[in-house]
Order: C-alpha cells, then sequence, then structure tokens
C-alpha cells in the first residue's frame, strides 16, 4: 500500500500525467474511452488528446443494464452482480483499446471511470422525507484496478452530493478549466440523452457560472422508436420530420413542475420516460391517435423548449455569446434548426472549434476530475450547487 501511496504522489507531482477518461451514457450505446495528456492543473490545466473511440456495448450490456436501469424496482440482486461485471466489461475494453493503439498499460498513470448512471435520484425527484439527493453509478473502481493494474479514481458524483451539489451536472468544472474566456462569453450545450448545458461568462470566476440539466435531450425520441419502429433513434429526424407540432402535447409535455424547479436542477430517464409521454398524451385532445411523426417531430420541440426555458435563467437577447454544441443531439437536424430558429444571433459549431473533439468531450471531463484530484492545487470559490471540492474515490491495483 505504501508503495502504491508512494507512486500516487509521484504522480500527482509530475508536470503531467496520461489519464484515461471513461464515459459511459443514458443512451447505453457504448464506452467512451479518451487517452490524454493532462499537463498543470486548475485554470493553467492543458490536455491533449493523444487517442479516442467509442467502443460499442454488445446487446447484452444494454439488456442487462436497462433491466435495472432508472426503475424504482430494480432488483438488488441484479444491481449487486452489475457492479463487478460493468467494472469487468470497461477493463477488457479499456486493456483492448490500449492494445489497438499501441500503448503499454504501464505507461498510463490513472483511470477516471464514471462509469454507468443506473438511478439518479435528486431530492426535488425522489421526495421522500429524510433523505438526501442520491445518485448511483455502478462499475466499481476496484475491480478495474485490479483488471488493469492502473491506478483508478471512480465514483464522481457522491462528493460532488455530500458536498452540496446533486452529483450532476459535472461538466462546468471542465468547461470552466478549459474553455472560459476572458473577452467572450461562451455556451456549452451537451445534447446526449439528457441536455444540460454551462454558461461561462467572459472573464468570470467560477462562482459566475451558470449549469444545469435542462431536461430530456435524446432519451425519450430514443425510446419512442425504439418501442414504435425497433431502431436505435431516428436517424437524422428522417421520422420527425414527416410529422408537424402538436402545440396542445407540447404545452402538456412542459407542464410538469420539473420547469418550475429551482436552479441548478438535474434529471434523468427516471422521470423523462416513455410513461411522463403517455401521460402528457393522455391529457391532450385525441392524444391517443397522433401520428408517430407528430410525436417525434413534437418531442423534438420538447427538448428545444426545455433548453430554451432553462437559457432564460442567463442569457438575455442582447448577450453576445458563442454556443457550442456536442452530445448526439447536434447531429439531430430538426433539434438543431429548432434551436437555430429560437436563438438566431446565437451562432453553434462545437467544440472541435476550440481543439476538443465533441464526442470525446465527456470523457475527457472525467480526466480533468481525476487530475484535479490528485494534483489540483486551487479551490476556486464555488457556489449553491456548484461546490469545488475533488472529486472520486481512488482505488489501488495492488
Ligand atoms: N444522425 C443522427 N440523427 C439524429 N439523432 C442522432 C444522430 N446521431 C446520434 N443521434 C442521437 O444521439 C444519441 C447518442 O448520443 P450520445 O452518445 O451523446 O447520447 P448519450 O450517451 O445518451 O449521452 P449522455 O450520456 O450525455 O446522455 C443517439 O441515441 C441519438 O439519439
Ligand atoms: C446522473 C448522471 O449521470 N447525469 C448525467 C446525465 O447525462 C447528461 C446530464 O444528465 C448530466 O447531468 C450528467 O452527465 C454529464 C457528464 C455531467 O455530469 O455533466
Amino acid at each position: 500500500m505504501r508503495n502504491s501511496i508512494e507512486k500516487l504522489y509521484r504522480i500527482a507531482n509530475r508536470k503531467s500525467r496520461v489519464i484515461i477518461g471513461l464515459m459511459s451514457g443514458t443512451s447505453l450505446d457504448g464506452l467512451d474511452i479518451a487517452l490524454c495528456r493532462v499537463s498543470g492543473n486548475g485554470r493553467e490545466t492543458q490536455v491533449e488528446l493523444l487517442e479516442f473511440a467509442t467502443f460499442p456495448y454488445e446487446p447484452v450490456f444494454g439488456r442487462r443494464v436497462r433491466e435495472v436501469f432508472a426503475r424504482p424496482d430494480g432488483e438488488l440482486e441484479k444491481i449487486c452482480l452489475l457492479h463487478p461485471w460493468i467494472a469487468a466489461e470497461h477493463a477488457q475494453m479499456i486493456l483492448q483499446a490500449l492494445q489497438n493503439w499501441n500503448v503499454s498499460p504501464e505507461t498510463v498513470d490513472l483511470i477516471a471511470s464514471h462509469g454507468q448512471t443506473v438511478y439518479h435520484a435528486p431530492r426535488s425527484f425522489h421526495d421522500v422525507p429524510g433523505y438526501p439527493d442520491a445518485t448511483l453509478q455502478l462499475g466499481d473502481g476496484d475491480h478495474l484496478a485490479c483488471a488493469t493494474g492502473i491506478i483508478t479514481i471512480s465514483d464522481f458524483r457522491q462528493k460532488h452530493i455530500a458536498a452540496g451539489g446533486e452529483g450532476a451536472p459535472l461538466a462546468p468544472y471542465g468547461d470552466y478549466l478549459l474553455f472560459s474566456d476572458p473577452g467572450m462569453s461562451r455556451l456549452l450545450l451537451n445534447m446526449g440523452g439528457i441536455s444540460n448545458f454551462t454558461f461561462l461568462p467572459a472573464g468570470k470566476g467560477f462562482d459566475a457560472v451558470f449549469s444545469t440539466d435542462a431536461g430530456p435531450g435524446n432519451t425519450l425520441m430514443d425510446a419512442y422508436v425504439q418501442k414504435y419502429f425497433d431502431i436505435p433513434y431516428d436517424a437524422d429526424a428522417g421520422i420527425a420530420m414527416q410529422g408537424q407540432l402538436h402545440e396542445e402535447l407540447l404545452q402538456n409535455l412542459m407542464s410538469h413542475p420539473f420547469f418550475e424547479w429551482p436552479f441548478p436542477k438535474t434529471t434523468g430517464p427516471e422521470l423523462f420516460n416513455l410513461d411522463y409521454l403517455a401521460k402528457a398524451m393522455n391529457t391532450t385532445s385525441g392524444g391517443d391517435c397522433i401520428p408517430h411523426g407528430d410525436v417525434m417531430h413534437t418531442l423534438a420541440h420538447f427538448t428545444v423548449r426545455a433548453i430554451l426555458r432553462s437559457l432564460e435563467e442567463c442569457l438575455s437577447s442582447d448577450t453576445p455569446v458563442r454556443g457550442y454544441v456536442s452530445g448526439g443531439g447536434a447531429s439531430n437536424p430538426l433539434v438543431m434548426a429548432l434551436l437555430k430558429e429560437a436563438l438566431p444571433t446565437l451562432e453553434f459549431t462545437n467544440t472541435s472549434t476550440l481543439g476538443l473533439n465533441p464526442d470525446a468531450k465527456e470523457a475527457v471531463l472525467f480526466a480533468l476530475l481525476a487530475n484535479e484530484m490528485v494534483s489540483g492545487e486551487h479551490h476556486f470559490q464555488g457556489k449553491k450547487g456548484y461546490p469545488w471540492v475533488s472529486m472520486g474515490k481512488i482505488s489501488f491495483p495492488d
């Protein structure tokens, strides 16, 4: 153990570290693996993305995780079995990726593993008296460390909650370290299963940052076409484009108290799922016979309307700001067209114009959080819901 601590101390004191960042999202499509060279820390952090790949999951992964994913009745034994099993699956993918890249595991200093969120329950959602905000990610760090021989930092979200946050979004930490700009306010919008964004006011400190989950990104559209078309997602919004907006359904979708909850707030497929859609359709006149294309078109509007509702909190029409999108929703032409229509003065590009592959952004985030955990020297001024703390648990291979 002493050797491991001494090794970690040496890693912490080096000018740069080789860190593998991992992210597995709510679409359960695959594991993002980002091999990074991270230099410095705090606002002096520099990241070089050496390699990136998304390793697609075998169907068995999605099948097994979905037995508990976002389900309040998830069976304890399945959750227990998934924790080491997901870690073993991820370890195998990491070792395969390193082999593909001709990189020896011995040259990797740290793994930074988000794991797989299976349940996210902020108090505003679970509403169980006497219980705190809570979240659960599976894929145990000790198993990852033993299987790869690499010191592993994992389970980042627990410390965020312990220090006063809701466990998410964590993107603002990485966004602030890498992308805050003295001369231009920036909006980093991630449209994955759930949409979340970070607003970085020009030249301001971390305490001026605004970040929140906004609502469903792709998760409802994906779930709908998976159920009615047996396809993973509506590629290029082909189905949605054939439909039209059903205004009353959109109003009903937007009527949930979530959209009035105070900021920052977090959510997940625990709330935004097909039951949520069914309830909205049941309260819509003729809701049981809305054509699939109209439902999908309306869900695209829902994704954008939810984002706009949260943006009202931090953007005014005369705020000069540059927008950068990430997440698969950025590939949805209908969502992007509706965004641009609603925000005509906000030019959206993606983080590749800032030197970071948008597909790798979330995995790189966890590499940054691990870097701050082991080598960070700065405690930036946080604010309610955004504590600046070291996040993650350390697992040694021996
Ligand atoms: N060409 C496309 N047209 C429409 N939608 C697309 C396209 N490509 C990707 N998507 C959407 O992006 C999703 C995958 O993106 P991403 O990996 O960001 O989601 P995610 O893993 O759920 O992210 P997160 O974990 O942040 O929620 C797909 O399920 C789909 O909804
Ligand atoms: C509990 C959880 O896994 N939340 C995810 C999810 O996916 C997007 C959004 O909801 C975000 O809050 C978060 O992930 C990103 C990486 C974050 O923490 O910033």
